[in-house]
C-alpha cells in the first residue's frame, strides 16, 4: 500500500496548468535550430502540446526526413519526451518547454529564420469547460492571429478533439479569421497525420467520437 502511494507520487504530473500563471511569463532561451535538427532539414513539422511526445516520436521513427517540434508547457512532460528521445537515438525531433499562448512569436520568429513550417498538428488541447476558465484556451484569436504570421500560405493547420464544443469553438475562431486561414472542408475521417495521438487512443478505446477539421493559412 505505502509502495503503491510512493510509486503513484513519483510519477504523478499536473494533469492541467493555467498557462496565465505568472510564472510562464518570463521569456525562453530558444535553442540553436541548425544544431538541433540533421543539416540538411528545411521543413519541420509543429505540434503544440503534445504532452509526453510518444506518438510524436513514433512518426518522426516513421518519417525520418521530415522534422518534428512538439511544444509543451509541463516541463516534466518535456523532460521525459526529450530523455525517450536521446535513449531512441531519435535526430529528427525536439521538444521544447514553453507556453504557445505567451511565446509562441519568439518561438516561431527564430524557426523560421533557419526552417519552414509544413504543418501544424493541434490534437486534444485542454479543453477548460468553466466559463470563468474559457480565457485559458490555447486556440484563441490572439493566438490564430500570431500563428498565421508566422505560416507560408497553404500551410495546413490540423484540429481534432474529443470535446464537441471545443470543436465548435476552434472552428469559430479560425474561421473568424476567414482573411488569414480557410478551411479544408474535407471529411477527416482518421488523424491527419496518419497515427493517433495518445489521448485519441484514450477516447477510441473507451467509444468516445473523435472531431478533427483542418484549416489551411492563405
Ligand atoms: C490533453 S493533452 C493532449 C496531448 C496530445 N496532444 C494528445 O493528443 O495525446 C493537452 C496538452 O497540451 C498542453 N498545453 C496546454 N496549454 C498549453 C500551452 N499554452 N502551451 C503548450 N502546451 C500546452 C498540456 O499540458 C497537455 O499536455
Amino acid at each position: 500500500m505505502l509502495l503503491r502511494r510512493a510509486l503513484s507520487t513519483k510519477v504523478r504530473v499536473r494533469q492541467h496548468v493555467n498557462p496565465l500563471a505568472r510564472r510562464f511569463e518570463a521569456a525562453i532561451p530558444l535553442p540553436e535550430w541548425t544544431k538541433l535538427y540533421p543539416e540538411n532539414a528545411s521543413t519541420v513539422h509543429l505540434d503544440i502540446g503534445c504532452a509526453r511526445g510518444v506518438y510524436l516520436m513514433e512518426l518522426a521513427q516513421q518519417l525520418p526526413q521530415q522534422c518534428f517540434l512538439g511544444v509543451e508547457i509541463r516541463e516534466p512532460l518535456v523532460d521525459e519526451a526529450l530523455k525517450r528521445i536521446r535513449e531512441n537515438n531519435v535526430c529528427n525531433m525536439h521538444v521544447l518547454h514553453a507556453n504557445m499562448n505567451l511565446h509562441i512569436d519568439p518561438i516561431l520568429s527564430s524557426l523560421t529564420t533557419s526552417h519552414e513550417i509544413s504543418s501544424v498538428s493541434i490534437f486534444h488541447p485542454d479543453p477548460w469547460m468553466k466559463k470563468r476558465h474559457l480565457k485559458r484556451r490555447l486556440v484563441n484569436p490572439a493566438f490564430a492571429q500570431a500563428l498565421a504570421t508566422h505560416l507560408k500560405p497553404s500551410t495546413p493547420v490540423y484540429l481534432q478533439t474529443d470535446v464537441l464544443e471545443l470543436f465548435e469553438y476552434m472552428v469559430e475562431v479560425f474561421s473568424d479569421h476567414a482573411h488569414i486561414f480557410s478551411q479544408d472542408k474535407t471529411p477527416a475521417l482518421t488523424n491527419a497525420m496518419g497515427l493517433a495521438t495518445d489521448r485519441e487512443k484514450y477516447v477510441v478505446e473507451h467509444g468516445g467520437a473523435i472531431y478533427r477539421t483542418a484549416f489551411v493559412a492563405k
